[in-house]
């Protein structure tokens, strides 16, 4: 059996394993300007008892008046924040830095951010997360905030398809450098990150000066107001949204090499489908695990991002599911539902995966005789 058959043939959990520590993990391509944005988050109050994970503290050039305790390889700033490095593996850090908390030998943080330093792909991070039975035991992921630099994103996105993958599996999308760009410019890849990625909320940036508050706690659960937010967190509407391409009701949006590029046939972009799935009766809860662990065998390399809520036949309560190409969070039963609307809606961002195959796919599941 593999990760995901474990994590997900189980029958889905309480509410409260939401309150595990929220976990966001920064990308974006070299010199995107990640690390001006850490330097500039960490002076910010709100993220006092956040633990912030970097390869070396060189790198974001901490100034001496911030710092107000400093051993071997954490760093406690007077903004509250604490500043560690990644000594050897990650996993490693992260084990460590929640054993430490545990004993009270660092300050109780709250959340943890991870940059990404020189990693093009972030998956390999969100599956540490999820996949790793002691970590996935204490913390969840919240999401991922991608910088995209507004002078070298298109041409970068039209060489190369980890800049689009980053871009594709956001949370957030920072939009850096703007003071650079002239207006039609920025639209222009605004255009070309929303058509990507409708769900995730854009900020234009400049030297990395955004509240800390717009980034973090994207996830289902809100640690603040210690609410659940569905509909900020799956944001289904977005893929519905009128200005994209419009096949089978309006839910899937790829770009068919139109605006921007007419002559490229063979773009990134175009492989990256964004679209959500609804199904109307409530789902056999066996017969969709079985679907889905059928999808990660068979395509997880290409399910980007996958988020839903569902109705499982016999529980009154909504499912929330969310996965990262093979590996899918511990399914959650929420306490109630965000709306009047039942329907089990599924987001999904994929590599040459389309709406109609997987939404046939879901419903031959259903009625399949045997699991
Ligand atoms: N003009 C301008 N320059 C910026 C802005 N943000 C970052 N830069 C510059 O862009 C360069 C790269 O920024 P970094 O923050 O080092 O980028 P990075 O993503 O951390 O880079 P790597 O760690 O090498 O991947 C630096 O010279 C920054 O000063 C901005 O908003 N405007």
């Amino acid at each position: 059996m593999n990760d995901s058959a474990a994590q997900t043939s189980e029958a889905p959990v309480k509410e409260k394993t939401l309150d595990k520590l929220p976990v966001s993990v920064i990308t974006g391509f070299l010199g995107s300007g990640k690390t001006t944005l850490l330097r500039h988050l960490l002076t910010q109050d709100w993220m006092a008892d956040t633990a912030v994970v970097i390869n070396e503290f060189g790198e974001i050039g901490l100034d001496h008046e911030l710092v107000e305790a400093a051993s071997e390889d954490t760093i406690l700033l007077s903004s509250g924040c604490l500043c560690c490095t990644v000594r050897g593996d990650l996993i490693d850090t992260l084990r460590r830095l929640y054993k430490q908390r545990d004993r009270g030998e660092i300050p109780p943080f709250r959340r943890l951010v991870i940059e990404t330093t020189g990693l093009a792909d972030p998956a390999p991070i969100l599956h540490t997360l999820i996949g790793d039975p002691l970590l996935s035991a204490f913390y969840r992921l919240d999401g991922v905030v991608t910088t995209v630099d507004a002078v070298n994103a298109m041409a970068q996105m039209d060489r190369q398809p980890e800049p689009v993958k980053q871009a594709a599996v956001a949370d957030r999308l920072l939009l850096t450098k703007t003071d650079l760009m002239d207006e039609i410019t920025l639209q222009k890849l605004e255009q070309r990150l929303r058509d990507l990625n409708p769900a995730a909320p854009i900020y234009r940036i400049v030297q990395g000066q955004v509240d800390a508050r717009h980034l973090f706690n994207a996830g289902l659960y809100d640690p603040e107001t210690k609410s659940l937010d569905v509909q900020r967190w799956l944001r289904e509407e977005a893929y519905n949204a009128p200005d994209h391409d419009d096949t089978h009701g309006g839910h899937d949006h790829h770009r068919t090499g139109d605006h921007h590029h007419a002559h490229d046939v063979n773009r990134h972009d175009d492989h990256i489908r964004a679209f959500c799935l609804t199904h109307d009766a409530p789902l056999d809860w066996d017969r969709f695990v079985a679907w889905i662990e059928m999808l990660t065998t068979t395509q997880g390399a290409n399910l980007l991002r996958v988020k839903g809520i569902l109705n499982v036949a016999g529980e009154d309560k909504p499912v929330a599911v969310h996965g990262v190409q093979h590996l899918f969070h511990p399914a959650v039963v929420l306490p109630a539902w965000p709306s009047e609307d039942r329907r089990s809606r599924l987001v999904f961002i994929t590599r040459d995966l389309d709406r109609d195959v997987l939404g046939k796919s879901l419903a031959d599941f259903q009625k399949s005789a045997v699991i």
